[in-house]
């Protein structure tokens, strides 16, 4: 399991993240929803450690380090433009200290000229680039910030069924997403971020009202700001 206990973190005097507490359990989907600014893509980097000047614990439970068990698909992925998308792949694999392999099998769902230049890739294809580093990685956990943004339909809806076979194999995702419906079709559970604060936790079970709860306090923010202007 991956463990968030009581993340706490701010950028100076600007606190972003308030005793933030959750957990990623494998063969799960946890979907991390909030509004622009509420601190998911910073709650995901102090998890993956690409931020580290926080108060609080991450962790995984058991097994090697999170990092080494981990892959993360950032909100905005790097990519050299000289690499073909191939040399990207096997550059991934390297980092990782992991042997060569064949890409064919999981390309021919993602069908990317493999190739070409990353320069030469539309944004689509790029993050479908990131997406197929980690696929072919086999990490027992997956944190993926906004998969589904860029990516065509026919590509959303594979990416759907995709997550859900790695879940029910055991993997563990974290993933954010704007798009509700994507959250709630895929997610067997979602928090809700509002402010850097866990507004709540909502298990599958509860998804019904979780629509209907964004709806409200939505409603309740706009209304509110448009009795003050008018
Ligand atoms: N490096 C940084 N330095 C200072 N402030 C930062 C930094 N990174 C993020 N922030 C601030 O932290 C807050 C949370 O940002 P974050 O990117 O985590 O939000 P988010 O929920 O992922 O938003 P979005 O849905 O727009 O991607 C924002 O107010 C942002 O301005």
């Amino acid at each position: 399991m991956l463990e968030i206990r009581n993340l706490h973190k701010a950028f100076g005097a600007h606190v972003v993240l308030h005793d933030v507490s959750l957990t990623l359990r494998p063969g799960t989907i946890h979907g991390l929803v909030g509004a622009n600014g509420a601190g998911k893509t910073t709650l995901l980097h102090c998890l993956y450690g690409l931020e580290t000047d926080f108060s609080g614990v991450v962790r995984a439970t058991t097994g090697p380090a999170l990092r080494k068990q981990t892959g993360l698909l950032p909100y905005e992925p790097f990519f050299y433009p000289r690499l073909t998308g191939r040399e990207y792949l096997e550059f991934c694999l390297q980092a990782r200290g992991r042997p060569l392999r064949e890409f064919a099998g999981w390309n021919r769902l993602l069908e990317l000229p493999l190739d070409q230049y990353a320069d030469e890739y539309s944004a689509g294809m790029l993050k479908k680039l990131a997406l197929l580093a980690l696929l072919v990685q086999d990490f027992n956990y997956l944190i993926l910030d906004e998969p589904f943004n860029g990516l065509d339909l026919e590509a959303n809806l594979l990416l759907k069924e995709i997550l859900r076979r790695l879940r029910d194999r055991g993997t563990g995702i974290l993933l954010t997403s704007h798009i509700l419906g994507a959250l709630t079709e895929t997610a067997d559970e979602v928090t809700v971020l509002v402010g850097g604060l866990v507004q709540r936790h909502y298990s599958r079970a509860e998804f019904g009202s979780l629509e209907q709860d964004l709806l409200d306090s939505l409603h309740r923010e706009k209304l509110g700001l448009l009795d003050s202007l008018v």
